[in-house]
């Protein structure tokens, strides 16, 4: 069955002009419906001239979960820095309260739903790519794909307060009749890479350097992430669609996100979850300590075992773990953490890994207050998290936008997801800005640290089209 019953859609947004009316304000109608099987890629692109602009795509390693969103029924944001998690939460809950939502499937994700994504730092320096975005950004979709376990659902999110929003919520069906039956991707026109710049490496070096006397000479500081950004420049307009179809066939081990604003997106395949929540179920994950990969088997395995015995990485995973698991013992009861790290070998990088499971202590937790807790871990920020952001924003010098940041999703029920936006750049008309960071800690040498970020730009790079570093 791949269309609505309209006299059914049309009975239950009488019900919700009713309740608006009683109101007397505009409230949400939310509507749900099962699908045949639809190309997530296809839905994204197949109304680009619609809705681009306002658009997310969201996809975890497992192919499990993909959400896609066009429009922004609501769009969620703020300019508050230090309550920008509350903020979110608190709108959220003001929507749902009052909402008229026809969901008859218990299936995560279906239904309304918010997606975005917040700043890593309030307090850092503002770049004039990141300035329409704010502190924290989320879209809640007029048209919206969940595909799960191979079941495809289409939630339609309309903002109803009189009956004349009928001819939105006409509009609305006669466009996911025409994506529906679109099966082809609109041409989505090839560009060329103009030029690509590492900004300042070697003031990059120099400042790690600098960081690693600090973590030798005082004795608080521990550890320290520090980033840098590549400018790419291409003979066109880069459009996201053309970058999620090069990171869906290259990154299948990756959460892969985008999220549109206005003339920007910012994409990425991240290896990194910071938490899930599904009903009473959290999952978290420690990812930080990193080795190249190798095309030779024996030598990638020597490489991963290099990894797991060396202990300097040993030490920058140590630190997440710890962090994780003092904020998750917040949280949870029966937290599972395991004793010793495996590897988790991604396309070009491999790292120690730490998958942290447990169960809600409080069925009312809000996966964004576990996520305000546990941003930025180690793995983003540093030990301890106050000094180490101070030290970020003063020898960066670089504002990271939503990269090293919460990004993901939300629904209803209370379930969610979120990655951290790593692996990652912005794109903006003929600019991508990409990023890439790495552990400091008091052994680091200054040139490997170099390399290992030079490593981390490759899966943008390659889904850009880039010369790889
Ligand atoms: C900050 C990044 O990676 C983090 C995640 C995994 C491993 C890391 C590392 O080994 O340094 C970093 O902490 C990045 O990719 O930009
Ligand atoms: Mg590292």
């Amino acid at each position: 069955m791949t269309s609505i019953q309209h006299s059914k859609i049309e009975t239950e947004f009488e019900i919700a002009v009713g309740r608006a009316k009683d109101k007397e304000y505009p409230i949400l109608f939310s509507y749900t419906e099962i699908l045949n099987n639809m190309n997530p890629l296809s839905f994204y692109s197949s109304a680009k001239q619609l809705f681009q602009g306002k658009r997310f795509f969201w996809k975890v390693p497992d192919d499990e979960t993909i959400i896609v969103g066009l429009g922004s029924t609501y769009t969620l944001q703020t300019s508050l820095g230090e309550h920008r998690f509350e903020t979110i939460q608190s709108e959220w809950n003001d929507l749902i309260k009052d909402a008229h939502i026809y969901n008859p499937y218990n299936v995560q994700g279906t239904g309304p739903l918010i997606f975005g994504g917040f700043s890593f730092d309030p307090d850092s320096v503002e770049e004039p790519e990141w300035s329409s975005f704010t502190n924290a950004l989320f879209h809640l979709p007029e048209l919206m794909l969940v595909i799960d376990k191979q079941s495809s659902y289409l939630t339609i999110n309309i903002r109803c307060s009189s009956i004349k929003d009928k001819d939105r919520l006409a509009q609305l069906l006669r466009i996911k009749e025409q994506i529906l039956s679109s099966s082809a991707s609109e041409n989505i026109l090839k560009v060329d890479i103009h030029q690509e710049e590492e900004v300042n490496p070697d003031a990059w070096k120099k400042a790690v350097a600098n960081v690693v006397r600090l973590l030798n000479d005082d004795n608080e500081v521990r550890k320290v992430v520090m980033a840098r950004k590549m400018n790419v420049t291409f003979n066109g307009e880069i459009s996201s669609d053309h970058v999620l179809n090069h990171l869906w066939n290259e990154q299948h081990e990756s959460f892969i996100f985008a999220l549109e604003w206005l003339d920007s997106c910012f994409t990425g395949a991240s290896p990194e979850r910071l938490v899930k929540k599904i009903g009473d179920n959290i999952l978290s994950a420690c990812i930080a300590g990193s080795i190249k990969r190798d095309k030779d088997e024996k030598k990638d395995v020597a490489l991963g075992q290099a990894l797991l015995n060396d202990d300097k990485n040993r030490q920058e995973h140590q630190f997440v773990v710890s962090m994780i698991q003092e904020i998750m013992n917040k949280y949870c009861h029966d937290l599972e953490i395991a004793i010793e790290p495996t590897l988790m070998k991604m396309r070009d990088i491999q790292h120690l890994f730490t998958p942290v499971k447990g169960t809600v202590k409080n069925k009312n937790t809000s996966i964004l207050s576990i996520a305000k807790d546990l941003h930025p871990t180690p793995a983003m920020g540093g030990v301890p998290t106050t000094d180490a952001m101070q030290i970020i924003r003063e020898v960066e010098n670089m504002d990271r936008g939503f990269y090293a940041a919460p990004i993901g999703w939300l629904d209803y029920q209370g379930n969610g997801e979120f990655a951290v936006g790593i692996r990652s750049s912005l794109i903006k008309g003929k600019e991508a800005f990409l990023y890439a960071g790495c552990g400091v800690v008091a052994d680091s040498i200054p040139e490997d640290e170099y390399f290992e970020t030079r490593i981390k730009f490759r899966p943008m790079l390659r889904a850009l089209g880039g010369k790889q570093l």
